[in-house]
């Protein structure tokens, strides 16, 4: 049975006219190596931590700077947020279509919130906290081309023909900003798109993207912004001692102009410095040990890397079965062709490097996980190959193939063929990123003894499930197994309404 919406009745959760008050006994564990008696053993200590969370229940007016936007995701997702607003709906060749946002954990992915009578009660994600309606989200951004949002839909070829008709109004008048363009960091083959420019100085050009995010809040009377990079993927800027690794020596190499700072960290250090979340959609290290410094003494949320939306989401999903019914992976060989923008740009060595280390990091975690199968730094084999194919446009052409040793010297080898729309699958996990951005800025928790409510760490990992290479804070575990990422994710939000994690046991029926 499915419920669109609930009420958590228990003394372990208040509602009030500003916040939900809920109070959570986090139930973990302490792990000691002892000697004991002269032999040393592992010992388990089972620990429970009292933890109060606040979440703000008024929902913003929220905007959505994308840097990027007249690329194929930016168009996209625009053009489904307005298409959904207006409830629009177009001929295809196979049906009359209806706007939707498959693809949104938030919007379309529902939670398992208890059983009636015997039958499992879902309700949608959106539902578990107060979250802003995707319909009412201000979009605007950057791009070093000044194509118009419309056009740009239309230059992407990835939505209907009629739909793209309809939504022609509403978009044309949409032009992004003047970006930060630096000829280094991307291929040469998209010289030709910049067109729409920041001049000036590094420094000028932080101070410009901050007076932009400035004008568009005061221009859209929006609450809140949240910036997103969505831009072409950039090689990974060298990280320095004395250069780049600390926030004084990162502001220090911008008051010198230094060439290696890339745009996407100038675009960063303009929201962390205006204390506006920045999700780095993209492959690249946009994050150096700088920026992420200066955006944890400035408490600003930071996020990224990479959204993780295809053959690298099915990886974290299918190592993590192998690997956790004691299968072996020994070779993993993900091969795509596409013959989009961002696949032109991935065909310079240098950004698809960028790339390759995003798509290949993916399983460390789940063959860490597992000494019975994986001797100390054995890894499978893992190869990643990406072409560029201009006919196939941006249907992504995917081929994996995955080669496990299992019982008694038996070998194993699935093959999976994918073939979709990048952009399609790529827009809704913006979508999520920014929702769940925003979420974050209205919520804070206590753990006991602490003093005061803070908010989570700003290197925010629980939007991990998002992305192929997590953030994480430093010196804390980088976990990219979806279904644990996924759980993480539901399970904190369960948290803040006084839900008890998901644990699957159904122990009822046991
Ligand atoms: N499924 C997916 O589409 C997917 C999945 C994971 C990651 N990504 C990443 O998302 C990014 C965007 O993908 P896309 O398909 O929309 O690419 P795209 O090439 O269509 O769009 C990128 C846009 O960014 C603009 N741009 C480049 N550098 C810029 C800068 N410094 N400032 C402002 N604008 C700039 C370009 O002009 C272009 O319009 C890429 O880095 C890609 O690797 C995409
Ligand atoms: O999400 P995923 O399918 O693993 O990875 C994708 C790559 O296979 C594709 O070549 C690239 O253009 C996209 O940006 C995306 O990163």
């Amino acid at each position: 049975m499915f419920i669109q919406s609930f009420r958590v009745e228990s003394p372990n959760v208040k509602y009030s006219e500003e916040s939900i008050d809920s109070i959570y006994d986090y139930q973990t564990t302490e792990l000691v190596h002892e000697n004991v008696n002269g032999k040393y053993e592992w010992v388990i200590k089972p620990k429970s931590v009292r933890y109060e969370f606040k979440t703000e229940r008024r929902v913003p007016k929220l905007g959505v700077m994308l840097v990027g936007w007249g690329g194929n995701n930016g168009s996209t997702l625009t053009a489904g947020v307005i298409a959904n607003r207006l409830g629009i709906s177009w001929v295809t060749k196979e049906k009359i279509q209806q706007a939707n946002y498959f693809g949104s954990l938030t919007q379309a992915s529902t939670c398992r919130i208890g059983s009636f009578k015997g039958e499992e009660i879902h309700a949608p994600f959106k539902s578990l906290l107060p979250m802003v309606d995707p319909n009412d989200i201000v979009f605007g951004g950057w791009d070093i081309n000044n194509m118009n949002l419309a056009d740009a839909m239309a230059r992407a070829k990835v939505l209907d023909i009629d739909l793209q008709k309809q939504l022609r109004p509403y978009m044309q008048g949409m032009n992004p900003l003047p970006g930060i363009y630096d000829p280094d960091f991307i291929a040469a083959n998209q010289g030709e798109r910049a067109n729409n420019v920041v001049k000036g100085s590094k420094k000028e050009q932080v101070q410009k993207i901050i007076q932009d995010i400035r004008d568009f809040k005061s221009k859209t009377k929006v609450d809140k912004v949240v910036v997103l990079w969505t831009a072409n993927t950039e090689r990974y800027s060298d990280v320095i001692v004395g250069f780049n690794d600390t926030k004084e020596t990162l502001l220090a190499s911008l008051e010198r102009n230094e060439s290696e700072i890339s745009p996407s960290t100038l675009y960063g250090l303009a929201c962390v410095q205006e204390n506006v979340p920045f999700i780095n959609g993209s492959p690249q290290n946009t994050f150096v040990p700088g920026l992420i410094d200066l955006a944890i003494t400035r408490n600003s949320i930071i996020a990224g890397d990479d959204f993780k939306s295809g053959q690298t989401k099915m990886k974290s999903v299918l190592v993590d079965f192998l690997v956790g019914a004691g299968l072996k992976p020994t070779s993993i060989v993900s091969y795509n062709h596409l013959g989009n923008n961002d696949g032109m740009n991935l065909s310079a060595p240098q950004t698809f490097r960028s790339k390759e280390i995003s798509k290949s990091n993916v399983v460390d975690d789940m063959v860490a996980s597992n000494a019975i199968l994986y001797e100390p730094g054995e890894h499978p084999d893992h190869v990643v190959v990406i072409k560029y194919v201009p006919y196939v446009g941006d249907s992504k052409r995917a081929m994996d193939e995955y080669t496990s040793e299992i019982f008694m010297g038996g070998k194993n080898t699935l093959v999976i063929h994918n073939t979709c729309e990048d952009s399609l699958l790529a827009a809704p996990l913006i979508l999520d990123l920014v929702l769940l951005a925003e979420l974050c800025t209205r919520i804070q928790l206590k753990k006991e003894g602490e003093g005061k409510f803070h908010s989570f760490h700003p290197v925010a990992s629980i939007l991990s499930y998002l992305t192929k290479a997590p953030l994480v804070p430093p010196g804390t575990p980088v976990v990219n197994a979806l279904a644990k990422q996924r759980a993480m994710l539901e399970n904190i939000m369960r948290a803040c309404v006084g839900l008890a994690p998901e644990n699957n046991m159904t122990l009822e029926y046991k």
